[in-house]
């Protein structure tokens, strides 16, 4: 499996925030969830990736070339979906999509009207009186109008509500059953990764904390419940991170052999959520002790 975009030694300061040396590659026939919580960087980083913030070092390659030397070639072959949809709100869709139809050599007017009726849109209406639904649905149709090879889209499903993600979730699976494509879309919503992810990666604090199969993520790390007084120092030590309360601990463990061989008695284990492993990492090391009532 090739790599659509390979990113390396990325870096970028702020001054009150850096991404810090950003290393990551998006597979071909992939579908790839940007993970992390407020303020992690997704934005920077996808912001960045398309050039649209400037870096201080690093290399992004997108379809094997410099996004530097090939912006505009490269630009063509990718869908967009940013966070704010960049329109202006006093057009009609028909005529912010003329403005923007011309920007891509391989334009398909035919694809622009299927997905406009697909996603119930009306050409004529005014930009201004979009519901958030309706500029999502727009800014997608735009970029799956002009043959991507690779979309990118920032939080898609935020402020959505549950029918519409579904409805943009199956729009994805479909575009992938094309074949050779890619989708890298950052998200806190991180049930919509259950539905369609195939790799995972998360950011933290500007650094890439994992970048991993979803599957293989899923099945090497457990939620463990227990009896408080079985914990010592040694075996707290194989979780990433642990509640304790006064009636019993959970934990989140990438080790479950040696908890299972060191908690013998009582201990509940169960799959955890994509949610559950992010928040893992993202307070790993931390100890959390919470008083019960
Ligand atoms: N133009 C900028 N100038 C200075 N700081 C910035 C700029 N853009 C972003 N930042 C800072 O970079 C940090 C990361 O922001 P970013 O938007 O990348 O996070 P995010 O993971 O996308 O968060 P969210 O999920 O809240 O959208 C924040 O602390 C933000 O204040």
């Amino acid at each position: 499996m090739s790599n659509i975009v390979e990113i390396s030694g990325l870096n970028k300061n702020y001054g009150n925030f850096e991404l810090r040396d950003i290393h990551f590659s998006l597979p071909e026939d992939c579908i790839t969830g940007f993970i992390g919580i407020n303020g992690a960087g997704k934005t920077t980083t996808i912001r960045t990736m398309l050039g649209l913030a400037h870096q201080d070092s690093g290399q992004i390659k997108i379809f094997g070339k410099d996004i530097k030397k090939h912006g505009r070639e490269l630009k063509n072959r990718i869908g967009i979906v940013l966070d704010e949809g960049c329109f202006y709100d006093e057009l009609t869709m028909a005529e912010m999509k003329s403005i923007i139809a011309p920007a891509y050599s391989r334009w398909n007017e035919k694809d622009y009207k299927n997905n406009m009726d697909r996603f119930s849109l009306h050409s004529n209406q005014q930009i201004s009186t979009l519901s958030k639904g309706m500029r999502m649905k727009f800014a997608l149709t735009l970029a799956l109008s002009h043959q991507a090879d690779l979309l990118i889209m920032d939080e898609p499903t935020s402020g959505l509500d549950p029918l519409i993600r579904i409805e943009m979730l199956e729009i994805l699976l479909d575009y992938m059953k094309q074949g050779g494509k890619g989708v890298f879309f950052s998200t806190h919503i991180t049930s919509d990764l259950d539905k369609v992810a195939d790799m995972l990666i998360l950011i933290n604090q500007g650094e890439i904390l994992f970048e991993e199969d979803k599957d293989v993520l899923m099945d090497s790390h457990r939620v463990v419940k227990g009896k408080g007084h079985h914990l010592n120092d040694e075996n707290r030590e194989l979780f990433l991170t642990i509640q304790e309360t006064h009636f019993g601990f959970t934990g989140i463990t990438n080790q479950l052999a040696q908890v299972q061989a060191s908690l013998r008695e009582d201990i509940i284990i169960e799959r955890p959520t994509i949610e559950d492993i992010m928040l893992a990492y993202v307070r790993g090391g931390k100890h959390h002790v919470i008083a019960s009532s």
